[in-house]
């Protein structure tokens, strides 16, 4: 566990150092890095591997936010960490930031897995409506709401405790934290620059994710160059967590392929 000034904000990651190319996990709105923690102890235990909690999430100071800020944060624990042209791992918004990583700091850059994700996630109205419901309601008013935006019917279902787990995750997010992530998500738009993503590139989708629906993930893959697809069965917005055996397995499977 450390702590880093950068970019004006004190920043929570975790670095674990290792031997080859690094593998680095941006997490989702209203989450922090632990949901990659199950997918992450399922690969090989000596490659250096970096998590971090994006500004106004975790342990991490909040402050405004556009999607350039976040990616600036990445590349300065990057740097940091002495870790380049590594395979960057993001979930929904966390798959926009590796996507605006990729676009500003190709160098520290070597492959993406985007999970979850889209070159734009919602519209202008729909994020509009999501900060009036914050003021509205809070967090603890949208909670529900929310979780069944996160996890597939079966996945609440079977795994009640776990989902009040990720309930308080999110309810335990600083409101002004979740507000800049939902207005760097209301402005960012990546249609148009996809062409210029050059890295190999998996793109998951979540067969039961309403969230970021296979369609919008599978546009995303369409879009980039050489991108690959995958769509879980049944398995909603966070993958890392419904189904990380799965995940941790594509991961495996494209940082093998990186030459
Ligand atoms: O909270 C949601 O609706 C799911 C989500 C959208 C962007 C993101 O990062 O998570």
């Amino acid at each position: 566990m450390s702590f880093a000034r950068v970019n004006g904000a004190v920043l929570h990651y975790l670095h674990r150092e290792g031997t080859g190319r690094g593998v680095v996990f941006l997490n989702s709105l209203g989450t922090d890095h632990r949901i990659w923690e199950s997918t992450a102890g399922r690969l090989p235990k000596d490659i250096p591997l970096l998590f971090l909690d994006k500004r106004g999430h975790g342990l991490s100071e909040t402050s405004p936010a556009t999607m350039e800020t976040f990616s600036e944060d990445v590349a300065a624990l990057m740097d940091r960490s002495a870790m380049a042209d590594a395979l960057v791992c993001g979930v929904s918004i966390g798959g926009l930031i590796a996507q605006t990583l990729a676009l500003r700091r190709p160098d520290l850059v070597g492959g993406l897995v985007l999970s979850n994700t889209g070159l734009r996630i919602g519209d202008r109205e729909s994020w509009t409506a999501r900060l009036d419901a914050l003021e509205t309601s809070g967090l603890e008013g949208m909670a529900d709401g929310v979780m069944s935006r996160w996890f597939s019917d079966g996945f609440r279902t079977s795994n009640p405790d776990e989902v009040e787990g990720y309930r308080a995750m999110l309810t335990r997010t600083p409101k002004d934290g979740y507000t800049a992530a939902c207005e760097a998500l209301r402005d960012a738009d990546l249609s148009g620059r996809a062409a210029e993503i050059a890295v190999p590139t998996l793109c998951i989708a979540g067969g039961a994710d309403i969230a970021t629906p296979p369609d919008l993930v599978r546009a995303l893959a369409d879009a980039i160059p050489g991108a690959t697809y995958e769509e879980l069965d049944g398995v909603g917005h966070l993958p890392s967590i419904e189904s990380p055996e799965r995940v941790a397995d594509l991961v495996q499977r494209i940082y093998g392929r990186l030459a």
